[in-house]
């Protein structure tokens, strides 16, 4: 049986805008870019195609003897995702999504670019409380996130949705085409952690979402009144079959404080976590109460306010084990040359594919080593990529910018950040402090096809 095609997010958004001819061609456009330049998309396909017995495919099946990256889909390519960790539940209801959410929160106040994809496709509850409820928009390079009010980059059905009570009622291949979609055509950026709240269950979306995401780890969340022996057993084993290590369990619903005295009362009998951990030789990452507090800040779509430090150990170890070289370290690690797009006022200029003025700037780490503004030798998006691919620039920062130039650039190593006006100083130093990365304004949406930028009088940032 043949998997949906990832079109299905495209007619979610063309309802949603309204902008039905528009969106959806750029939106093909970017999928069939995406099969041409990558044709893992293809592989991902001829696999799904294969019955689970294997009786439709020949001796060359490659399923039969392919790796475990095989069946991986491609991340978005404008996109860098270092870690991706997977909160995972036996059942519904046990503060899944809060854990996903909380860990979120408590990795980007230590500083680091976190992101929550929700795979929970039939129950989303992440975007409530971040409280977003606006609706998702894109360009032709991909889907863009919503963005909390920390910074967290978030994606959700909830996004695509006409309303937000819309119920989904797809069948299991469609929802795990959804969340392959959400990995390979949102427009992440750069991401250090990102957070999957899955289903619960070890049922076939999860299964399907752990073949096609590199998840770097699990975090099993139980509830006392679970039954945690079996329920960590079924992760475990799932687990170890997709080869991907578990980072600990952690009991929520654990116990309640009492107001007087402060003693912890579990409401739910004995709790059996640690016995289970050391079955497994799991560690117990933490153990939260039943807190109004927790429940409140939800509700009112508060999670980012929240305080508490319940699951300090579980942000620790995710640091320790799987670290990250952040932004800032790679900027601390030697030289780096930053080019911005300079018009005659030394503002960022619009036009990639036409810009005669380049200002480069070098660090060492974040000091400032030189400053110039120099001139390309060439017009056009492919002369541009290797001049400044030959002034060795790590970074660009610029206006508009067609899909041709944006993969010349991408390929030659260049980290694209498009989008930008203003002062070119101003813009750069925006960069430094990460504030750029993560703006969620779309660059140039007219038709690049050429690379070459608009024609005449550009109006991007007015559509
Ligand atoms: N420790 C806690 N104390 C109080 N309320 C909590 C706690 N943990 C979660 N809740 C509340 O319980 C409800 C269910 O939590 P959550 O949505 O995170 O569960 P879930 O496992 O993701 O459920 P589902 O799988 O159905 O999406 C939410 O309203 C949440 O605010």
């Amino acid at each position: 049986m043949k998997l949906p095609n990832p079109a299905v997010v495209i007619t979610v958004v063309r309802n949603v805008s309204g902008e039905e001819t528009r969106l959806r061609r750029k939106y093909k456009e970017n999928y069939y870019m995406e099969r041409k330049t990558k044709n893992m998309s293809e592989t991902y396909e001829s696999q799904s195609s294969c019955s689970s017995d294997c009786s439709s495919c020949g001796a060359e099946c490659s399923s039969r003897t392919g790796s475990k990256e095989d069946f991986f889909v491609p991340l978005n390519q404008y996109s860098r995702v270092k870690k991706v960790i997977g909160i995972v539940s036996g059942k519904g209801g046990v503060g899944k999504s809060f854990i996903t959410s909380y860990m979120s929160v408590l990795m980007n106040r230590k500083g680091y670019k976190t992101a929550i994809l929700d795979a929970d496709i039939t129950g989303p509850s992440i975007p409530k409380a971040f409280g977003i409820h606006s609706k998702a928009q894109g360009n032709e390079l991909g889907i863009f996130p919503a963005t909390t009010k920390t910074g967290i980059k978030v994606m959700s059905v909830n996004l695509l949705l006409e309303t937000e009570d819309t119920p989904v009622i797809w069948r299991g291949p469609v929802i795990a085409g959804t969340v392959k979609q959400f990995w390979s055509e949102v427009l992440w950026e750069e991401v250090d952690y990102m957070f999957v709240d899955m289903p619960p269950g070890t049922g076939d979306v999860p299964l399907t979402v752990f073949q096609s995401l590199p998840v770097d780890g699990l975090i099993i969340v139980t509830s006392p009144q679970e039954l945690v022996s079996m329920i960590v057993a079924k992760a475990v084993n799932m687990a170890t079959a997709m080869n991907i290590p578990i980072l600990g369990l952690v009991e929520n619903y654990s116990y309640i404080s009492c107001g007087n005295c402060g003693e912890k009362i579990s409401v739910f009998g004995t709790s059996h976590i640690e016995e289970n951990a050391k079955k497994y030789n799991l560690k117990v990452l933490g153990k939260l109460p039943i807190d109004p507090a927790i429940a409140a800040a939800i509700d009112g779509e508060r999670v980012e306010e929240l305080s508490g430090s319940w699951l300090d150990t579980a942000a620790d170890i995710l640091e320790n084990e799987h670290p990250v070289r952040d932004t800032k370290e790679v900027q601390e690690s030697g030289t780096y040359k930053i080019a911005v797009t300079t018009d005659e006022k030394n503002n960022v200029f619009q036009h990639f594919g036409k810009s005669e003025r380049f200002t480069i700037y070098e660090f060492n780490g974040k000091e400032l080593i030189s400053k110039a503004t120099i001139t390309s030798n060439g017009k056009g998006h492919e002369e541009l990529v290797v001049f400044l691919a030959n002034q060795k620039v790590k970074v660009l920062i610029c206006g508009g910018i067609g899909m041709g130039a944006m993969e010349g650039l991408m390929a030659a190593g260049v980290l694209v950040i498009p989008g930008t006006s203003g002062d070119v100083d101003v813009a750069v130093a925006s960069y430094l402090d990460g504030s750029l990365a993560d703006r969620n304004e779309p660059t140039c949406n007219h038709s690049h096809e050429d690379g070459e930028g608009c024609k005449g009088e550009c109006h991007c940032h007015e559509e």
